[in-house]
């Protein structure tokens, strides 16, 4: 059967997941500092609702909101509009309601550390956003000082989350040249592992994407070549980065893989037609 799946509109990553996210997943987006994981979460939930009028939900755990606006605006994307027609709300798990601002926040947790008060404020801005997408930027704030915890309360959020209907990023922390992904009750846990990297060879950073697991999809099996641009991430879908112990360097794809791809995302594409299709056709009955 074919899994509904969510685009995310980065260019490139849809056809290294063969479509896109199915539906209701959860996905870690792992990696070390500064590799492009709090602006591939920013970019999932702005596309949704330029591309696809899907609302969503931005949970800032590690960012103040007014920072959390100020990178949206820095790569053109500017939220503010959506958030006043109701289709974009930040929850703000950081300034526990300290400062002017903070007490203007219509979704504020006061205490992080409280998952119960974190997972009612979350369903409250989903049901009144009506919100299709989600970003919680970072899951590992909620249990870096009780890692025993972690697993929990990862299962607690995607209860809520995939309950509503909603497709989530997870951004998860893990130090620079750390192999796992956030600890392995996380990584169980989560439909989807998708890790970012930044690596130096001869005094030159590469960065990296690789898709570790997508539950219900066919995944790239390869790492993949990745820039932060201007207008956000561009995942070069069509190479691999081959790296070795001294030097890492882009190749291309296999013409099949390529193919296969781009024929995923047709597929795609037809599908959302479709089911586009047969809402109008529900409207027009509706109306009759
Ligand atoms: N316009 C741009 N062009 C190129 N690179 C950019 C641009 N804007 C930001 N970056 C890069 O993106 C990186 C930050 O990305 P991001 O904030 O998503 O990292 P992160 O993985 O969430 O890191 P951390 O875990 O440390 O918060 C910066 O290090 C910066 O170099």
């Amino acid at each position: 059967m074919k899994v509904p799946r969510v685009r995310t509109y980065v260019p490139g990553l849809d056809e290294i997941l063969y479509g896109g996210i199915p539906e209701r997943n959860i996905v870690l987006v792992s990696g070390g500092p500064g590799t492009g994981k709090s602006i591939m979460a920013k970019q999932f939930l702005y596309n949704g609702i330029v591309k696809k009028d899907e609302p969503g939900v931005f949970v800032a755990l590690e960012e103040h909101p007014v920072s959390v606006v100020r990178s949206f605006k820095h790569f053109g994307w500017d939220i503010t509009k959506y958030e006043k027609e109701g289709k974009f709300a930040i929850v703000d798990a950081f300034t526990a309601g300290i400062g002017s601002t903070a007490q203007k926040e219509k979704y504020l947790v006061k205490d992080p550390d409280n998952v119960g008060e974190l997972s009612s404020v979350l369903r409250e801005a989903i049901k009144n956003t009506g919100a299709k997408r989600i970003a919680v930027d970072s899951v590992s704030t909620l249990y870096l000082n009780k890692p025993a915890m972690a697993r929990s309360i990862v299962m607690q959020l995607k209860r809520i989350i995939a309950g509503l209907g909603c497709t989530a990023i997870f951004v998860s922390q893990v130090s620079a040249g750390e192999r796992g992904f956030g600890g392995p009750g996380v990584e169980h846990a989560v439909d989807g592992i998708i890790r970012l990297d930044l690596d130096e060879f001869e005094g030159q950073l590469y960065r990296s994407i690789i898709v570790w697991k997508m539950r219900d999809s066919k995944i790239s099996m390869v790492r993949h070549p990745m820039d932060i641009t201007d207008e956000g991430i561009i995942v070069q879908w069509d190479k691999y980065l081959r790296i070795t112990n001294l030097k890492a360097e882009a190749e291309p794809l296999p013409k099949e893989e390529i193919e296969e791809m781009k024929k995923a995302i047709e597929e795609t594409e037809k599908i959302e037609e479709e089911s586009g299709k047969e809402i109008k056709v529900k409207e027009i009955e509706e109306e009759e």
